[in-house]
């Protein structure tokens, strides 16, 4: 524990009868220690910058070999640039410390993150409970002058009509002796310090205006961006909603012309950059599927909770949760016109993770694609040398194979163009006694067009 962590009296923000000055100057100096739960991919770069900044952090994670890790000065987050000598030299500071004990980090702090999985289940409703629990925990040691910041992405209302209630009953303080507010963290993997410390303005809203104005102090230290105060905390929530939704509907608008393609006879892509070059048009890419623990679930937040009728966002995430099995019957029509019956084909899918460079396989476009080859009978093999997941892809029936493994097939699909492929001969990967069928399932092969030993198809691009 650095000294900070030992010997200043803890500073309490909400309420405070500080100057905003003295209110300032105590968060950076360690006076207001933060607890931050919820230590993976985004919470362990957010308890860094925490720790930059407030030099008092202590994180708390369910997973005892997470905080194990961290203690020891590890990073156990890949594919972050510089997270982990930033860890290393935090946690040698005793600017950042882990616990498994988030009753006893609760007790000892002023300021209380919150960034914990807030996925789907099985019949699209949110997942809250896992929030709830690491909101429990504070409850347990909330004192007065304490904020409550929630970060995961949550459906809008979920802090002025779930947490609040739940601090307040569990905590036994009344809602007028502590803050919560809702940060939406507005990051993307492999770029999470940058993002975290400042690529965007933050969103900041609170279940009362004390709230607002103690999230806005906090953030202003930690964000080099413009901080954005809300009205409350449920449109702060609504904000990170509708950043997903708009995208999720969107792609899902470029995947539907997509699907015209053939009907047009033109290359749909090459109109869509074309009317995007008009500054009032913004089509996002048609593809072989969305996924991700973000863009697919997001508008769940809004269709699941909420009576309104939605069926634009309905409509656009069962086209993009379409197009992994459009994808795999490109590749079977192809296989068709080769005349390669699919029982007896050989197919070769390459990429796994949701999207390039990230090792990670939520919702992951590749999972139905290869079940959909699987099931046509195809004999499958898959290759990505970012993934290190490989029971869900083998359990759905591929043979997962690295890069100098490779053989030749009869078909090559294309779902997450890792940067490794672009050291791969495309064309080599077929038999000679007949044309490789490539389905281009990101439109990055496009140049492979009319080459005489691929039987191209694209997502959205006639040949
Ligand atoms: N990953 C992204 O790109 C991204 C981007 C923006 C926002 N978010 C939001 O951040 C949230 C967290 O995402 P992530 O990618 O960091 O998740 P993650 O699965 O990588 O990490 C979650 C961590 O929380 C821990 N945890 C789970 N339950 C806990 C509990 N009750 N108490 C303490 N720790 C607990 C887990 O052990 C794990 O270490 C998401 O739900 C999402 O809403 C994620
Ligand atoms: C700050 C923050 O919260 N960031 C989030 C993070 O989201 P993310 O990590 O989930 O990544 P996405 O890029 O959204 O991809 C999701 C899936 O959609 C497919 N896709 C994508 C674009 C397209 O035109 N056509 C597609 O088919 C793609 O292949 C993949 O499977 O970064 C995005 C900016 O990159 C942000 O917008 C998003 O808020």
């Amino acid at each position: 524990m650095s000294d900070s962590q030992t010997t200043t009296e803890s500073i309490a923000l909400y309420n405070s009868d500080k100057s905003v000055d003295e209110q300032r100057a105590a968060l950076t100096n360690g006076a207001v220690p933060v607890a931050v739960t919820g230590l993976g991919k985004m919470g362990l770069p957010l308890a860094a910058v925490y720790s930059e900044t407030t030099k008092n952090v202590t994180g708390v994670d369910i997973d005892s070999s997470v905080v194990e890790a961290i203690e020891n000065g590890d990073c156990h987050i890949t594919g972050e640039p510089a997270l982990a000598d930033l860890v290393a030299e935090l946690v040698d500071d005793g600017a950042l410390t882990a616990t498994t004990d988030g009753v006893e980090a609760a007790r000892n702090a002023r300021v209380h993150v919150v960034i914990v999985p807030t996925l789907v289940d099985e019949n699209d409703q949110p997942i809250l409970s896992v929030m709830d629990s690491a909101m429990s925990t504070i409850a347990e040691g909330l004192e007065p002058g304490d904020i409550v910041i929630a970060e995961s992405t949550l459906p809008p209302r979920t802090c002025v009509d779930r947490l609040l209630p739940l601090l307040e009953r569990e905590s036994g303080l009344s809602r007028e002796e502590f803050g919560l507010a809702f940060c939406p963290e507005r990051t993307s993997s492999g770029r999470a310090l940058e993002d975290i410390r400042g690529a965007y303005p933050k969103i900041v809203g609170g279940v009362d205006e004390e709230s607002t104005r103690v999230a806005e102090l906090i953030y202003g230290e930690i964000n080099s961006n413009e901080i954005i105060p809300v009205s409350d905390a449920t449109t702060a929530e609504a904000v990170k909603v509708f950043e997903g939704v708009y995208r999720d509907t969107n792609i899902g608008v470029a995947n539907e012309l997509a699907l015209m393609t053939e009907e047009l006879g033109i290359d749909v892509t090459e109109a869509i950059e074309a009317a995007n070059t008009q500054p009032f048009c913004h089509l996002h890419i048609p593809g072989a599927g969305v996924g991700g623990h973000c863009i697919p679930y997001y508008p769940h937040f809004l269709m699941g909770p909420f009576e309104t009728d939605t069926p634009v966002m309905r409509a656009a995430r069962e086209t993009n949760d379409e197009m992994p099995r459009y994808t795999a019957n490109h590749a079977l029509d192809g296989l068709h016109a080769e005349g390669v019956d699919p029982e007896d084909a050989r197919v070769l899918v390459l990429g796994l993770t949701y999207r390039p460079g990230v090792n990670e396989i939520e919702k992951t476009p590749a999972l139905p694609l290869i079940e959909e080859l699987d099931a046509a009978g195809a004999s499958v093999t898959a290759v990505d040398p970012v993934n290190t997941h490989t029971e869900p892809f083998e359990k759905a029936g591929a043979t997962l194979v690295s890069m100098d493994e490779l053989s030749t097939y009869d078909a090559c699909v294309l779902v997450t163009p890792q940067a490794a492929f672009e050291e791969l001969s495309i064309p080599a990967l077929g038999d000679s006694d007949r044309r490789l069928v490539l389905v281009d399932g990101r439109q990055e092969l496009k140049h492979l067009r009319g080459h005489d030993s691929i039987h191209y198809r694209g997502i959205g691009i006639n040949v």
